[in-house]
């Protein structure tokens, strides 16, 4: 296969056992909040239907509020903490419910903080509520360094994430570090076209482009996705599925990554923003009066579902 899923050698020794589904899956037992929140800039506020009382009942239960704001379902959590454990939640709910129908399960990961909040992904009930055989994971970009480099998305997925779950090494596809910038490219995409042929992934019916069963995003505090910078030409690419990139603002200079007809073919996308030095850029895209430049985040919108998730910090300016 061109693309260097043999990455994990050292993998197996971390296998586990495949663990069983539960009949109550983790988001059906976790009793949620009876709360709406419409946006400010919707002007709705939060209600909750008798909080103290829900408060006083489940202590360790996330105060966390949903709602819809047509660009897709905004969550809001107290703390990175909670936003971590709703991630989790998410997460798992969707694999459960892409497993049971499916034979692979198709997750692509970016890099940066996003890793960071898949922590409790790896944790109980959450790990042995997955089948993990069936995963199949992603890079929406990568940086072109060696995959054992500090600035890898490969290397800071597998130390926080990828290490501790039972994902066969084969269905883990990191870039080809061996390869130039255009070649590594080059090489993924033709990777992501052998998975089409033999049936690992799907493509879009309505666009052509692979159709991704879940992404899992984070984004720069310029508002940047994957190794989509604002005002860079690569955000209006529209042909090629893979694409590189030799100046990007944010070192290192040269990347690879997905570009928007992949991202936007996706079922199903968290976008998972934390903290107030990106609240500018949440308030730029998702505020009353949004940005006439829309930044490359603005841009995201899969075919499914897009479900923002936040902490208060990152959502205290919408
Ligand atoms: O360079 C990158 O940055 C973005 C955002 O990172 P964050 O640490 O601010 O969350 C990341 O999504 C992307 O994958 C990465 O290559």
């Amino acid at each position: 296969m061109a693309c260097s899923s043999r990455s994990l050698l050292s993998f197996s020794s971390v296998r586990r056992s495949q663990p069983s589904i539960p009949l109550i899956s983790p988001l059906v037992a976790q009793k949620p909040r009876s709360c709406t929140l419409a946006l400010r800039s919707k002007g709705v506020s939060l209600i909750c239907s008798n909080p103290k009382k829900f408060r006083a009942r489940t202590r360790s239960s996330m105060a966390e509020v949903t709602a819809d704001n047509g660009k897709g379902k905004v969550k809001v959590f107290d703390s990175e903490e909670e936003v971590a454990v709703g991630l989790a939640k998410y997460t798992a709910d969707i694999s459960n419910k892409i497993t049971n129908e499916k034979s692979s399960f198709t997750v692509v990961l970016s890099g940066g903080s996003l890793i960071h909040s898949l922590r409790k992904l790896v944790e109980a009930p959450y790990i042995d509520s997955i089948e993990w055989g069936k995963w199949h994971v992603f890079w929406v970009d990568e940086r072109v360094v060696p995959k054992d480099h500090v600035d890898s998305n490969y290397k800071l997925a597998y130390d926080g994430f990828l290490s501790k779950v039972p994902i066969p090494p084969g269905q883990v596809y990191a870039i080809n570090d061996a390869l130039s910038a255009e070649g590594a490219a080059d090489d993924y995409e033709t990777c992501l076209k052998h998975l089409v042929t033999n049936g690992v992934l799907h493509v879009s019916a309505k666009t052509g482009f692979p159709k991704f069963d879940l992404m899992l995003l984070g984004m720069g505090p310029d508002g940047h996705v994957a190794s989509l910078f604002p005002g860079h030409p690569l955000v209006k690419e529209n042909k090629k599925w893979v694409t590189f990139i030799k100046d990007s603002p944010k070192p290192p200079p040269e990347r690879i990554t997905f570009t928007f007809p992949v991202i936007n073919s996706s079922a199903y996308i968290a976008m998972v923003v934390v903290g107030a030095g990106k609240a500018p850029v949440i308030e730029a895209t998702l505020g009353k009066s949004p940005n006439s430049e829309v930044l490359p985040v603005g841009m995201v919108s899969p075919e499914d579902e897009m479900t923002w998730f936040f902490d208060k910090q990152a959502a205290s300016k919408i």
